[in-house]
């Protein structure tokens, strides 16, 4: 199991004489965990998250842990490179390890999923805004990065688009990756962070789990059946909004529906596999 992600004592400022932005920071972050980074305007964030993935260094104290795969959505993607998108993923993939054919075909499958085939052969220059917020999210999950941040990376996106980030977060972090994010939206992942921490004063401070809210918005119902004493596969646990025994081994679970795919695999591919009963919309208005 690789180590946590770790800043310690970690400050940055920037210019040899200016203020402290962030200062004392330790934070870990554990494999397949999500963590939500929130603060207000200015208070550090993007500076936080250029840490952590390696886009900037501290000016004082030490990051170790980090994943050799590690991928970043900034808050402003540069738009204007003489490629064309599958183009620039392709070269991109490569950079990250990636064979030419497998990022070319990794390109195409992440243009596809975030509903920008159309788009593959357009130069990045005339890319609308929402298309090249599409291809920075796409460069950062083409390899499977063990470490995954998204500075505000669903701002600009489409409903389609939003809803496939969140299902590539899951996946990544059912996979065993970490990801570590900032939204605007406090709705965004709801109920789903592992932890969250305040950027506040140069410092960064854990926030206690708010009243246990359940994420909002659409749920679907699975009844599954596994082994007569089976405990519930670990992604499965960490990603249903509730789940409650109605039998030896049968379970009735809410999954918020951006994540329901994810659970239906984490049950279909368990040892052994668990049964799924059925799937339905969740009727009553959350
Ligand atoms: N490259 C830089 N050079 C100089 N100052 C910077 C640089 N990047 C950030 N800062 C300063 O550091 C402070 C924190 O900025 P940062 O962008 O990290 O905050 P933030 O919480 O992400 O803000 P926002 O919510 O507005 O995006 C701000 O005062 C900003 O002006």
């Amino acid at each position: 199991m690789r180590p946590d992600l770790c800043l310690r004592n970690a400050g940055r400022r920037y210019g040899l004489r200016g203020p402290w932005v962030l200062r004392g920071v330790d934070l870990a972050v554990g494999p397949g965990r999500l963590v939500r980074v929130e603060g207000a305007n200015g208070s550090g964030k993007s500076t936080l998250l250029r840490l952590l993935a390696g886009i900037d260094a501290p000016s004082e104290g030490r990051i170790t842990g980090r994943p050799a795969r590690t991928a970043y959505v900034p808050e402003r993607f540069p738009p204007a490179l003489p490629f064309t998108a599958v183009g620039y993923l392709t070269h991109l993939g490569a950079v990250q390890g990636l064979s030419r054919a497998a990022a070319a075909r990794a390109a195409r499958e992440w243009l596809e999923r975030l509903g920008a085939a159309a788009y593959a052969e357009t130069p990045m220059a005339r890319l609308s805004k929402g298309s090249s917020q599409k291809v920075a999210v796409a460069q950062a999950l083409l390899a499977q990065p063990g470490l995954l941040v998204l500075d505000e990376a669903w701002t600009g996106l489409d409903t389609t688009a939003r809803a496939e980030l969140e299902r590539a977060v899951a996946e990544r972090t059912a996979a065993g990756g970490s990801v570590v994010f900032v939204d605007h939206d406090p709705r965004r992942l709801a109920g789903l962070s592992d932890a969250t921490y305040a950027v506040r004063d140069g410092g960064v401070v854990r926030q206690e789990p708010s009243q246990t809210a359940a994420a909002p918005g659409p749920h679907v119902v699975v009844e599954t059946q596994g082994p007569p004493d089976g405990r519930l596969p670990e992604e499965v646990r960490r990603t249903v909004s509730s789940a409650e025994e109605t039998g030896p081994g049968a379970h009735r679970l809410s999954v918020p529906a951006p994540h329901s795919d994810v659970v239906l695999r984490a049950l279909l591919t368990a040892r052994p596999p668990w049964h799924v009963v059925s799937v339905a919309p969740q009727a009553t208005a959350r």
